[in-house]
């Protein structure tokens, strides 16, 4: 697949002396879902607003679509839609004119057939005569990811795109932007929402204090990464762990109710069978058990805690 953006050694240091972005390197494939994930001021917002032209980087190069963002800039930012984390609007302006609007902006001729259908794959026909301050907060985010495809462009950013939305809107946006993929639109977000990189992204990327600690498929880090976590519930509650269970690796929750086992899936020997055989031996009996598979928030706390 190709490459449609291409970060090379990119650095920033702001005048203030703050190095935001150091040394990160990164290619982006067309129609991927990329989400890039990292703790406040971990450099994500730099990395966006340098690739979409807002941000001079101090080093490095970036193209998109194979055009150089400075030395062929206006090529590679027709290419891109940016949809800002704060939502800026004209409260007294119409939906349909922000969007033909924005377009303008990019020195392109009206398409009032293509505003048409971007408003209607956003929901937000009905409301286009609406004034932006009539609508509500979704509404208002699906009116700037319109202005951010108003040009068609091929590579979109999202710059959190759900930040204070609630959990109805937020499955609605993961929708849109499912539909955006389905378009051959490659995407780029930004998200605090681990839940929302696990559900909908290709690849993951992880950037702490200016570095892309990984870039990685969604399906490799959680089985590389992901530990499961056997949980054995007993009908009476125990006061201490045999020393032999202990050995294996087992642990009593508080309560004393359950035994708690975490254990690497892909391993050749998860011990689980050994650690039954044992439980029988000892005349435990368990009345329930479960099994959970580690999430992306446990992987990424234990990757920033790691290059902290
Ligand atoms: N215009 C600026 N001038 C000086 N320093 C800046 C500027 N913009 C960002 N920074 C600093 O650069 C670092 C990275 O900030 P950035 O906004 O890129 O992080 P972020 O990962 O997007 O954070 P968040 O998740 O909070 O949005 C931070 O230390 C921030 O204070």
């Amino acid at each position: 697949m190709a490459a449609i953006l291409e970060v090379d050694h990119l650095s920033k240091r702001y005048g203030s002396g703050t190095s935001a972005l150091n040394d990160v390197s990164l290619d982006i494939n067309e129609g991927e879902i990329v989400a890039l994930l990292g703790p406040n001021g971990a450099g994500k917002t730099t990395l966006i607003s340098i690739i979409c032209g807002l941000v001079v980087p101090t080093s490095g190069t970036v193209r998109v679509g194979g055009h150089d963002i400075r030395t062929d800039w206006r090529a590679a930012r027709k290419m891109i839609g940016l949809v800002p984390q704060e939502i800026a609007l004209e409260p007294f302006e119409k939906v349909i004119d922000c969007v033909r609007y924005t377009r303008g902006l990019y020195g392109l001729p009206p398409d009032e057939a293509y505003v048409e259908q971007l408003l209607r794959s956003l929901a937000l026909w009905d409301k286009r005569e609406a004034r932006t301050r009539e609508l509500s907060g979704g509404m208002k985010r699906r009116v700037l990811i319109a202005k951010a495809l108003s040009h068609r462009p091929k590579v979109l950013f999202l710059d959190e795109p759900t930040a204070g939305v609630d959990v109805t809107l937020r499955r609605e946006m993961w929708t849109v932007v499912r539909e955006l993929r389905a378009q051959g639109v490659t995407i780029i977000l930004t998200t605090h929402y681990l839940e929302e990189a696990e559900d909908m992204a290709d690849r993951i990327g992880v950037i702490n204090h200016g570095q892309l600690l990984l870039m990685r498929p969604k399906s490799e880090l959680m089985g590389e990464f992901g530990k499961k976590r056997l949980v054995l519930d007993l009908y009476e509650p125990m006061a201490t762990l045999p020393a032999e269970l202990a050995e294996r690796g087992l642990v009593l929750a508080p309560d004393g109710m359950s035994m708690i086992y975490d254990y690497d899936s892909h391993a050749d020997r998860t011990g689980i069978t050994r650690l039954m055989a044992e439980l029988a031996d000892k005349g435990v009996a368990v009345r329930d058990f479960a099994t959970s598979q580690s999430s992306l928030e446990d992987i990424f706390m234990s990757l920033v805690e790691e290059d902290a």
